[in-house]
């Protein structure tokens, strides 16, 4: 008894903090279920909010709204290799923890400066892959064997067509982070609304005791949806790349203007893109920016099914995905962005809200 004691205050000493703040750095499993017991037995609301770090401002409108309604925000980082193509960027996919842990501990303590808080960050949740998948990494390709969680069919579509091993792994990696967390509330971003989608299937199909928060997208002043991988766009294809989000408005105002059918509303989207790509194709090759359409969907909102017309008192999710194609003829001096400027790939999406 008195040795358990003696350890467990030789522990409270070492136990790892953001610089400067309250907020603990947790790295195992075992150290998040010690951490969350005691909250368990005090009825403490626990929030999660799950992130990929390179953190923004849409990341902290999730903590900010977890902690409006929670007692204790628990914020994972961390780049999930199993949600990665293999011939995508994991291997150039931002990591920023210094600038991270900044953000967090400003943010922790506006938290603490402002009334209206129920809550405060309390941790950061940073672990291995191999504390992730203890069996060892199963593998990023679509016939990889393994302990998955698959969603079928509505990680099929759209962002599930384009990247096949996408939603297994965001689902698998969101499974393992609910069973360790344990959160009472998950916070998600609705700038990814097919994520949401799944997420809410997860919860309500695997009866994981969680209530699913989803939180509009946060922007840049011209539109753009804010988004880690942005900072591999660099200075030439940063303004153009706001053409994803101004031909759903423009579907959007379709839609506000009468239209119910999808040829009506999805052509104003195709438009938008089709004169955009037109203007930039007639600039000379050091300064124009080529991007290709992968898809615009009018879709079900609940199952992310094609819709061919709108049903308004069910509403619509508008959403599509661009690649913005690496800059010809780089300029000497020209920022190319993050990892020389590689082919982005950008999602966007805008909800139709069903009639009241
Ligand atoms: N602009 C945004 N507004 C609101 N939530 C966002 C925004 N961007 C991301 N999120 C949410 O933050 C959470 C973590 O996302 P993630 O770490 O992948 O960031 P990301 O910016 O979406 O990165 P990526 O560029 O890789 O898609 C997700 O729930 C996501 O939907
Ligand atoms: C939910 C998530 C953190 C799972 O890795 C990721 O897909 C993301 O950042 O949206
Ligand atoms: N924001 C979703 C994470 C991804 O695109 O990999």
């Amino acid at each position: 008894m008195a040795s358990a004691c003696s350890s467990s205050s030789s522990n409270r000493s070492t136990l790892e903090r953001l610089p400067n703040s309250q907020i603990r750095i947790l790295r195992t499993v075992e150290s998040v279920r010690r951490w969350r017991r005691p909250h368990t037995l005090d009825q403490r609301m626990v929030a999660l909010v799950p992130t990929m770090g390179a953190l923004h401002e849409g990341h902290l409108s999730l903590i900010r709204a977890a902690a409006r309604e929670n007692h204790h925000v628990v914020v994972s980082l961390y780049v999930n290799p199993a949600q990665f193509g293999v011939r995508e960027d994991l291997s150039s996919y931002p990591v920023t923890w210094d600038a991270d842990a900044e953000a967090l501990v400003k943010l922790d303590r506006e938290l603490a400066d402002d009334g209206n808080n129920l809550g405060r960050i309390s941790a950061v949740f940073a672990p291995t892959t191999p504390e992730m998948y203890p069996g060892g990494f199963p593998g990023q390709e679509v016939d990889s064997k393994g302990s998955f969680v698959t969603i079928t069919p509505v990680g099929e579509v759209l962002e599930g067509k384009s990247r096949p091993t996408f939603f297994r792994g965001v689902a698998t990696v969101c499974m393992k982070l609910f069973n360790i967390v344990q959160p009472d509330r998950v916070y998600f971003g609705q700038k990814d609304v097919q994520q949401t989608v799944v997420i809410k299937r997860l919860v309500r199909d695997f009866m994981i005791p969680a209530e699913v928060v989803v939180c509009p997208t946060a922007r840049a002043e011209d539109g753009l949806a804010l988004s880690s991988r942005n900072v591999y766009l660099g200075e030439r294809r940063r303004p153009v790349s706001t053409v994803l989000y101004r031909a759903l408005r423009a579907a959007e105002d379709a839609y506000n203007a009468g239209a119910r059918d999808r040829e009506t509303i999805l052509a104003a989207a195709t438009k938008v893109t089709d004169d955009v790509l037109a203007e930039q194709m007639a600039l000379a090759p050091e300064k124009r920016v080529r991007f290709e359409v992968d898809y615009i969907s009018l879709a079900d909102p609940d199952n992310m099914e094609e819709l061919s017309t709108v049903d308004p008192v069910k509403g619509a999710i508008l959403s599509g995905a661009i690649r913005m194609l690496p800059v010809e003829d780089p300029q000497p001096g020209e920022d190319l962005g993050h990892s020389g400027g590689p082919l982005v790939r950008l999602i966007d999406n805008i909800i139709i809200p069903p009639s009241a």
